[in-house]
């Protein structure tokens, strides 16, 4: 791939706004992405995902941009040496067909700063500009104490605007409590209460309001190692029983999060969209998908061994007998 060092930017009437999508673990920022997607009015716009675990969920989760998606990479890009984002970046920029706009959605245990920092570099400087980050909070599972982790406090702080997401799960006095606790970490954002992501797109695109943070020299980013966050990948071609999946959930450890991937369950036949985040699970009926079961699982302090073997143990073949126990 061409190193942005050498890399000749292409002239541009103005320069490529890009909007870098953060927040924590479930919270829409997918959701987000797709409402943008659907409702841009003819903006080109090129994506960029980065995910954590082994095999890429969100990929499948996006709409189709028929600009082209990008799929950085697995793992952490909130590294400034991690150079899928670099080249990434200098992919749409050589792309014959120009798009009008970068969407970047992070992972949830990114730190935004250093990815944002990227956008900034001086190679980029004529052909980009960062215009805003947006956070998205769910306001429902929000709790700076649960989430504590540096990284996670920086998608709030870093924030241009932040979308307090899932209103339709909690009452005013619980939205309140939020916005409160999400002033305190950061007093100037723009604040928008949305259900499903669903802000008005003029209020988040094409609005300038990225100013680089005035205090950025020695800081220290936080780096998912540091905050014990680990992600286990999980594919099988045998469908899973129901029950047994619904007991494997039922006696999850506290530290597992999120998960996402899509089910193939041998009581219907059907394939589903499974998500978990935090306390909920849903299961949606995908008609489109094909294929085997394909999970992602996302948390703090987990034996992921030991997930993995819940999760064979969940495999039965199509009459739904279920294989023998693993191993003990
Ligand atoms: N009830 C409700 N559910 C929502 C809302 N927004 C998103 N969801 C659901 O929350 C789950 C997670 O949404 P995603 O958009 O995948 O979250 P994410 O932030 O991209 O997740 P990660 O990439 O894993 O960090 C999905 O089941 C969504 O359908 C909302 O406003 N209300």
């Amino acid at each position: 791939m061409t190193s942005p060092a050498t890399f000749t930017v292409p002239r541009r009437a103005r320069k490529l706004p890009v909007t870098l999508v953060t927040g924590f673990l479930g919270s829409g920022k997918t959701t987000l992405v797709n409402h943008i997607l659907s409702n841009r009015d003819g903006v080109k716009a090129a994506v960029l995902v980065n995910e954590l675990g082994e095999i890429g969920i969100d990929n499948d989760l996006i709409v189709a941009a028929e600009s082209g998606m990008i799929e950085l990479s697995n793992g952490c890009i909130c590294c400034s040496t991690n150079n899928d984002l670099l080249d990434s970046i200098v992919r749409v920029l050589s792309r014959p067909d120009p798009v009008d706009h970068i969407l970047v959605e992070t992972t949830g245990v990114a730190d935004p700063l250093p990815v944002a920092q990227t956008f900034q570099r001086p190679e980029f400087r004529d052909a980009l500009r960062l215009d805003a980050i947006v956070a998205v909070a769910d306001a429902e599972q929000f709790s700076l104490d649960l989430f504590d982790s540096p990284a996670v406090r920086s998608q709030l702080r870093h924030a241009d605007a932040i979308l307090v997401n899932k209103c339709d799960r909690v009452g005013e006095e619980r939205l309140g409590s939020v916005e409160g606790k999400i002033r305190a970490v950061n007093a100037e954002a723009r604040l928008l209460r949305t259900t499903r992501s669903a802000a008005p797109l003029p209020l988040i695109l094409d609005v300038d309001l990225h100013r680089p943070a005035s205090h950025d020299h020695g800081h220290h980013h936080a780096h998912l190692d540091e905050d014990g966050f680990v992600s286990l990948s999980f594919e099988s071609d045998r469908p899973f029983s129901v029950a047994r999946f619904q007991a494997f959930l039922d006696d999850r450890p506290p530290g597992l999060f999120r998960g996402k991937g899509f089910l193939w369950l041998a009581e219907t036949g059907k394939r589903y969209v499974f998500h978990l985040v935090g306390s909920r699970f849903s299961l949606d009926e995908d008609p489109s998908a094909a294929g085997a079961n394909r999970l992602v699982l996302i948390g703090r302090q987990l034996d992921t061994e030991e997930l993995r073997q819940g999760l064979l143990r969940c495999r039965v073949d199509a009459n739904g007998i279920a294989f023998a126990r693993p191993r003990s």
